[in-house]
């Protein structure tokens, strides 16, 4: 699969991954890209499979192929060993790399994302949904989880742009990445997961909330902590960039 990325940063600096939700595209991590690179980091950002610039696969995805994906992007950069930062379905991503190819990992920072999120009915119908009416009949509810109503509120100009990015997102793309957390099988394995591992979560966030989510893989995964930032949503990282971009940039330092 042909990965569409973007490296910023200086050649020789450490690399960090950004990994992001369904229905958005590498756009979502404009918030931390200045500040990494300016801490010195080589800062790649992809998207993923059937998102954005990275093609549509002809059927479902799993998160062994989404992991898979970003082991043949670290390939192709000549990259052995990452910082991976995942939001959501990349905090996914970001936990079959931790079971399956931990020695490729630096350090994982794992965003409002969950290890068993839902029913898999519920994301085969999203899935469904998406292919059969349209991303125009995704757009309107992933924006309400994705950010607080008062956000919504005073940010008319982000709203329109994170609609589109969603909206803009190909069927066959968002439902192929339904799949994979239909059929995702993360829970058991995270006590394998040997690297040190920050979990954020955003206190209002309706998709993936801190209890029963961030605080399991935290609980789950030996060298973890948990960290919840009040005022996020689910694309925390756009609503409260600071504190995102803060807790992440201290946990890469000691990675
Ligand atoms: O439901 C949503 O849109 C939130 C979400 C769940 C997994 C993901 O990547 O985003």
């Amino acid at each position: 699969m042909q990965v569409h990325s973007v490296v910023d940063g200086p050649a020789d600096g450490d690399v960090v991954v950004l990994s992001g939700s369904i229905g958005s595209t590498l756009a979502m991590w404009q918030p931390q890209v200045g500040p990494l690179v300016r801490a010195g980091y080589r800062v790649v950002r992809y998207d993923q499979r059937g998102h954005g610039r990275t093609a549509v696969p002809d059927e479902g995805a799993s998160l062994a192929d989404l992991g898979g994906d970003v082991l043949e992007l670290l390939d192709g950069l000549g990259v052995d060993r990452a910082h991976f930062v995942g939001l959501s379905l990349g905090g996914m991503t970001g936990m079959w790399l931790g079971i399956h190819a931990p020695e490729r990992l630096r350090s994982l920072v794992l965003c409002c994302t969950s290890a068993q999120l839902g029913t898999p009915e519920s994301w085969f119908e999203r899935g469904a949904t998406a292919r059969q009416q349209g991303m125009a009949a995704i757009a309107d509810g992933s924006i309400e989880r994705w950010f607080t109503a008062d956000w919504l509120a005073a940010h008319p100009h982000e709203r329109r742009e994170y609609h589109h990015m969603t909206a803009a997102t190909p069927a066959a793309g968002y439902a192929a990445c339904c799949h994979a957390i239909a059929t995702m099988d993360l829970l058991g394995g995270l006590p394998s997961i040997p690297v040190p591992t920050l979990v954020i979560a955003g206190a209002d966030d309706p998709a993936t909330p801190p209890e029963g989510h961030g605080s399991v893989i935290a609980d789950a995964i030996p060298d973890a902590r948990l960290e919840v930032v009040p005022g996020a949503a689910h694309l925390g990282n756009v609503e409260q960039p600071e504190r995102f971009t803060d807790l992440i940039t201290t946990h890469l330092a000691t990675g």
